[in-house]
């Protein structure tokens, strides 16, 4: 493959300078989310953007623009896309014609071979994509490459990945190829001197003159000195050596040479302290670990923009040029030393001293080490010693890790204070709750400690309002906070298991999540279950505006209050319904650019495109294929949100909103893929089960002792009842006990046009109804031989054994002191475990569709069709 990528001009700075503030863009569609760099390539091609991690700086005029990354990239890592329009040989080249005539636009085709065919991608047009302006390596290594990469069904493409581990601020560079007809920069000499000396002129496509003097203030110069930390190699290069290194000029990844050379006019030097003049404005372009303070400060009083750096004995090389005149160039290099030890590298403002700098001996250089002032940038303190500054500068280092004690807020003067029992004892000693305090001393810790307790209470309700809020505990501790459901005092998650105790809690209590417990308490109008709800939501971004957004408040209000029956299930599905919600307004907020923008707006018909990409954000998977059953759900919560909101507008007389009707234009991809899941995938030979590992499951629940009752259970109601979503995994104690409420056994007998099956059927099963999902009630089937087990699980006394909650009436419970079911399907994966059965794809939806794929091969008679699905739960259209 090689890469043909002509030259160009560099008259679209300006409006590449604006491309690269729209790139800069940092909306979270911008970032990777695939581990594996194919589909990483893959997601990113099929979405059509570039990641984030890259921008877009101006180099030189020689070279242009070239792309630059603001991360550290790993080896391997997919980077960018070169995208363009797809077009052939011939039209490549009468469009390279072209754009070189007009003289107007920089041409940027890149020719590539692909089953032997030549084929090129202009890029010259595309707009707001980087990888365009990736320049080639030459003369150094490159850190990336350029691959071909061909997905499904796709034409190849063209990506750039990272040929080793990049570092912030590198520019990307990769080998554009062989073919160095067009690569012109190829035949220059002395690539060292960043294009200061031009061999043929006539090649260079700029024109530049020898005596080129660049823009010093141009954007990579300035970006890449404050995006580098790192001192890393200095390179002090003899030029004319009038004296003893009398004029010396100074180069650093950081800053090419070029610029450097231009700018810094004179470099002195006889011995080891460099005096170097520096103008004015580029001594605030000094790396940070170069002192810069002190150089400013110096102009401030008025004094010459000498400055000398002089190093102390770590920079031991620096010696080495002291005494001998070198025949050529010499390299200094600093890059062994330990950052911390680069910082000492110092700038002194010293007019007196860059004065005698060109005849300074050794011993001047001892006198200036030993004088430096060594300044500390965190805090601004100086220190005489280099010793005194290297201790200085690990206590910085220890200041994350030492505990500073927060301040507390005074509940009676809402002020915060730092030492809040003196503050209370001598401010407010008067106050009726602080009295007893002062008069029985014996008692003052625990006291304190209860006022304590509330006002971090309400330091933290303050906090809940809050953006980015951050919390504080009884002791410290880092994030991961909880509150104590008993007397809301706030404790490290970790240790919370301490305070259950002293509260003498349940064991099996939980602490409450935050900023939505906070909430809760504060509005008394809802009802106990509904805070109960809130509470449970988590406190991440979306529990957030879930909690915070006025529309999805109302929608929340309004899901939760239409349900008469608040089950768990209940509970569950209007959780997930919000935070549905709150995920799509996260999604189209950072579309939008707009943090304030209200969740209503996603109702609103002008923000359709947004919505769109919100909905594609979520339901969009790591193949690039849909959560297309996340997307009918979508479907109807945004269909029922909408009538919410109209009927909303309506009630408070503000008229109609402007609700989208959502067709199935947005959805309609989701729903044909439902369909056809339901109508061929689930219906496929390979997704039924076997009937042999049925049979041996079905063996196994019976013959089973009972052992593990709950899961055998389950799982053999699952299978006998051969129904979808586990539903008697969801029986409640009640099902159980008002089973002969539905058929009363006595009249079976007298039935006469009941066939003899039909009646043993009723005579032998027991058979309860249960709420399906909706409004729908579903029938249970339990087989006589499950009669006995059912007692016992449903056994109040065998339950309390058990360590299950009395308030959990589920029959077959959740063990783990939660309040909720078992999962039908984890009690069906046990057991086929315990019966040996590897790899099952045994399940409640997989079983119903074997089953009735089994009855539909049956020469059945129409009414019989109907006993069967109305009683044995397959549903019927
Ligand atoms: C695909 S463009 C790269 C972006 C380009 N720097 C710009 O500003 O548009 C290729 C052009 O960049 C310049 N270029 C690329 N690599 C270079 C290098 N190693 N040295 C000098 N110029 C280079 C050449 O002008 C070349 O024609």
């Amino acid at each position: 493959m090689a890469a043909m990528l002509t030259h160009g001009k560099r008259m679209l700075r300006a409006s590449l300078k604006k491309q690269q503030e729209e790139n800069n863009d940092c909306s979270p569609e911008k970032r990777s989310k695939h581990k594996d760099p194919g589909k990483d390539a893959e997601w990113w091609c099929h979405v059509g953007l570039d990641k984030d991690g890259f921008s877009l700086k101006y180099i030189s005029d020689y070279k242009g623009y070239g792309v630059f990354t603001d991360e550290v990239w790993k080896k391997g890592d997919f980077l960018l896309e070169y995208f363009g329009e797809r077009i052939n040989i011939q039209e490549a080249e009468e469009r390279e014609r072209k754009y070189d005539k007009d003289g107007t636009k920089m041409c940027y085709i890149f020719v590539y071979r692909f089953n032997g065919k030549q084929e090129c991608i202009d890029a010259t047009c595309t707009q707001g994509r980087l990888c365009q302006y990736a320049n080639d390596a030459y003369p150094e290594p490159p850190n990336c490459v350029m691959k071909l990469k061909k997905f499904k069904n796709q034409k190849p493409r063209l990506c750039l990945f990272a040929h080793r581990d990049i570092n912030k601020g590198e520019e990307l560079v990769y080998d554009y190829g062989d073919d160095t007809r067009n690569l012109w920069w190829r035949k220059k000499k002395n690539r060292g001197n960043e294009m200061l000396t031009f061999i043929d002129s006539d090649d260079d496509p700029f024109d530049l003159d020898k005596t080129y003097i660049p823009d010093v203030s141009s954007d990579y110069v300035s970006d890449s000195i404050t995006s580098s930390n790192r001192l890393t190699c200095i390179d002090i290069l003899s030029t004319d050596c009038l004296d003893m290194y009398d004029e010396l000029s100074i180069s650093s990844h950081w800053i090419p040479k070029s610029e450097i050379i231009s700018d810094i006019a004179n470099i002195h030097t006889r011995n080891k302290p460099v005096a170097i003049t520096l103008p004015c404005d580029f001594t605030s372009t000094l790396p940070e670990n170069m002192d810069i303070t002190a150089s400013l400060d110096t102009k401030q009083a008025g004094m010459s923009d000498t400055f000398t750096i002089s190093a102390t004995k770590e920079v031991d090389p620096l010696c080495d040029i002291s005494d001998t005149k070198p025949s050529g160039p010499t390299h200094i290099t600093t890059s062994a030393l330990p950052c911390e030890e680069a910082t000492i590298l110092k700038v002194i403002a010293n007019k007196a001293a860059s004065a005698d700098t060109a005849s300074a001996t050794q011993s001047d250089i001892s006198n200036m080490t030993s004088k430096a002032d060594f300044h500390c940038v965190q805090c601004e303190r100086r220190f005489k010693t280099k010793g005194g500054f290297s201790n200085h500068v690990k206590s910085h280092n220890k200041v994350s890790t030492v505990y500073c004690k927060p301040k507390r807020l005074c509940k009676f003067c809402g002020q915060v204070y730092s030492k809040l029992k003196r503050h209370i004892i001598q401010v407010h000693k008067d106050c009726k709750e602080v009295k007893p305090i002062i008069e029985n001393p014996g008692q003052q810790s625990a006291a304190m400690s209860t006022i304590r307790k509330e006002s971090i209470f309400e330091q933290n309700k303050l906090q809940c309002t809050k953006e980015n809020p951050s919390f504080q505990s009884q002791k410290y501790c880092e994030g991961n906070i909880a509150c104590c459901p008993n007397c809301n005092g706030f404790y490290a998650k970790k240790f919370f298991f301490r305070h259950r105790d002293k509260c003498h809690l349940d064991k099996c209590a939980f602490s409450k999540p935050i900023p939505l417990a906070l909430l809760a308490t504060e509005d008394d109008t809802v009802d106990a279950s509904f805070k109960d709800l809130l509470n449970s939501l988590r406190t991440d971004e979306v529990g957030s505006v879930c909690q915070r957004d006025c529309t999805i408040k109302l929608i929340r209000a309004r899901l939760w209050g239409e349900k008469n029956e608040k089950t768990m299930e209940v509970r569950k599905s209007v959780c997930s319904d919000i935070r549905t919600l709150g995920r799509l307004h996260v999604e189209f907020k950072s579309f939008e650019k707009n943090e304030c923008i209200e969740s209503v707006q996603m109702f609103n018909r002008e923000k359709f495109s947004s919505l769109k990409i919100a909905i594609y954000k979520i339901t969009d998977k790591e193949d690039s294929s849909i959560k297309y059953g996340f997307k009918e759900n979508i479907y109807y919560l945004l269909m029922t949100s909408a009538e919410i909101l109209k009927g909303e507008a309506l009630q408070s007389k503000q008229g109609e909103v402007k609700a989208m009707e959502f067709d199935y234009l947005l959805f309609g991809d989701a729903r044909y893929m439902i369909t056809q899941s339901r109508q061929e995938r689930l219906r496929l030979p390979n997704r039924l089960p076997e009937d042999e590992p049925v049979e041996k499951l079905r063996k196994y629940t019976l013959e089973h002792e009972f052992v593990e009752l709950r899961n055998a259970v389950s799982s053999r109601l699952t299978l006998f009842n051969a129904r979808r979503g586990g539903e008697p995994s969801r029986l409640k104690i009640d099902h159980w006990c008002k089973r002969n409420q539905w058929i009363a056994k006595s009249q079976v007998k007298n039935l006469d046009f009941l066939s003899p099956v039909e009646r043993k059927v009723f005579c032998d099963i027991e058979v309860t109804f249960q709420q399906g999902k909706g409004t729908r009630l579903v029938s249970c089937l339990i087989p006589a031989d499950c009669k006995k087990a059912m007692d016992i699980l449903c056994d109040r006394n065998i339950r309390m054994d058990a360590s299950i909650q009395s308030t959990n009436d589920f029959i077959f419970p959740n063990m783990e002191s939660s309040p909720n079911h078992v999962i039908g399907w984890d009690c069906i994966d046990y057991m086929c475990k315990k019966a040996g059965i590897e790899n099952s794809n045994i399940n409640a939806t997989n079983n119903r569709a074997r089953l009735s794929t089994m009855y539909a091969a049956l020469d059945v008679q129409p009414e019989d069709r109907t006993f069967f699905t109305s009683t044995w739960g397959i549903q019927r259209k």
